[in-house]
């Protein structure tokens, strides 16, 4: 199938059309196109997550691979990076394997398996990583998210042994004797609530603990979700030193804070958790300077038992992939280029995924995204196209709608509902 996009704007430039033939974006208009009337519509380069949670092993109650790849098609996105964290762990070559192969089967998006660092997540015992990276999954990235590989000893191992094949490992930065029986943000709100506080130390503390093993080693470290203003200050440094880390921020982290746990209302138990006005506007900042690199979803569904329950027995994550353009775009307006980087470009050369995160030239790889700018939308939980229905958003009014999604050529959505 061949797709004219007439009058589309590509990353906000003056009106063109664009011709998608073959899996490539065409040089040569062609007769037999399907004609689709793009006045008004943003091409971007198919927006890239370095951190998805698709639940599948083990959780099917709450995201599978296919509802998983179906809101990110519908977000706009044309390839994941599925966390280790399921049942069974993914911390096997046939693991990665099954959730590469699931991801193919569904065909909605490219789905990524990261491998974990350690054996279960465990902490104690590095998992066969050279076995994952040479597997069908070809993992480039490693990740014990959702626990932090803790021990200084083995992070560098690990840190070591992906250097080999240009892995990365991508820590979740919690330092746990830190953060036990934590609840949220360790500041005034806790104070006031009475909850046990997760201080921002606790995660700046791992970071530059971490910036420094990788410049030790000269190897790749990646934070995941950075949450505080002082882990914005420690990549500043290790960045300017030239340490070979790069950075995410999440959604939630650029617009929420942590005044919404007063409500008790579990839907804003996340990990790290929401922080004040100040971390903010400092991650904000972080991501025009390039000091972050990407944002990442850190999509995290979780089936209603798990969810709307007391606020200490919640689990920790909120939904990411269909709302996280529209908040994008909220926070930082029509500035394309910066959301075209931070959101495909830089996601997809962390994570090596090469066909994404193209410049829509005559010839590359058309994986891409429409998007209709002047859209404003009223965030619907039963809408959205994941299991779960944890989004912290409802009822926000929010700019932008993903019109159509293409994966290699071939639609994935059209007209703002996934194809298939
Ligand atoms: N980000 C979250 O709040 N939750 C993540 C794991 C984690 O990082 O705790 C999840 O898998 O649910």
């Amino acid at each position: 199938m061949a797709y004219l996009l007439k009058g589309v704007s590509v990353l906000g430039a003056a009106p063109t059309d664009l011709v998608i033939k073959d899996g490539v974006i065409a040089a040569e208009p062609d007769n037999t196109a399907q004609v689709i009337d793009a006045t008004g519509l943003v091409a971007l380069p198919g927006l890239v997550d370095v951190h998805t949670h698709l639940r599948e092993p083990g959780r099917e109650d709450a995201e599978t691979v296919d509802t998983g790849s179906r809101a990110a098609a519908l977000g706009g996105y044309t390839a994941v990076c599925a966390m280790a964290n399921t049942d069974p762990v993914a911390d096997t070559a046939g693991v990665v394997e099954q959730v590469w192969r699931l991801g193919r089967e569904a065909g909605l998006v490219d789905v990524q398996p990261i491998g974990a660092v350690t054996i279960g997540l465990a902490g104690k015992q590095l998992a066969e990583l050279g076995a994952m990276a040479s597997s069908a999954a070809n993992v480039r990235i490693f990740s014990d998210d959702g626990f932090c590989v803790a021990d200084p000893r083995l992070m560098r191992r690990a840190l070591e042994y992906v250097k080999a094949f240009d892995g990365v490992i991508a820590q979740h930065a919690e330092e746990p004797r830190l953060t036990e029986g934590a609840q949220m943000h360790e500041g005034e709100v806790s104070t006031r609530l009475g909850l046990t506080g997760w201080p921002a130390v606790a995660e700046e503390a791992i970071i530059a603990r971490d910036v420094l093993l990788a410049e030790h080693v000269g190897s790749r470290l990646h934070v995941c979700h950075v949450s505080t203003a002082g882990s914005v200050e420690v990549l500043r440094q290790a960045k300017a030193r030239g340490v070979r880390v790069t950075a995410e921020v999440t959604p939630h982290h650029l617009l929420l804070t942590d005044e919404l746990a007063a409500g008790y209302d579990p839907v804003f138990k996340v990990n790290p958790p929401l922080r004040t006005r100040k971390d903010v506007e400092a991650l904000r900042q972080a991501l025009l300077d390039g000091v972050i690199d990407v944002v990442a979803t850190d999509h995290a569904p979780h089936a209603v038992q798990d969810k709307e329950c007391e606020w200490a027995y919640a689990r920790p994550g909120m939904l990411g992939l269909q709302t996280a353009l529209p908040i994008v775009l909220s926070v930082f307006g029509e500035n394309w280029d910066l959301i075209a980087d931070r959101m495909s470009v830089a996601p997809a050369r962390i994570a090596g995924l090469t066909g994404h995160g193209g410049d829509l030239t005559a010839g590359t790889p058309a994986n891409l995204t429409l998007v209709d700018p002047s859209y404003r939308g009223v965030v619907d939980p039963s809408e959205l196209a994941s299991r779960s229905r944890n989004t912290p958003y409802a009822g926000m009014t929010l700019p932008g709608r993903i019109v159509a999604t293409f994966l290699r050529g071939e639609a994935t959505v059209l007209d703002g509902k996934a194809v298939k």
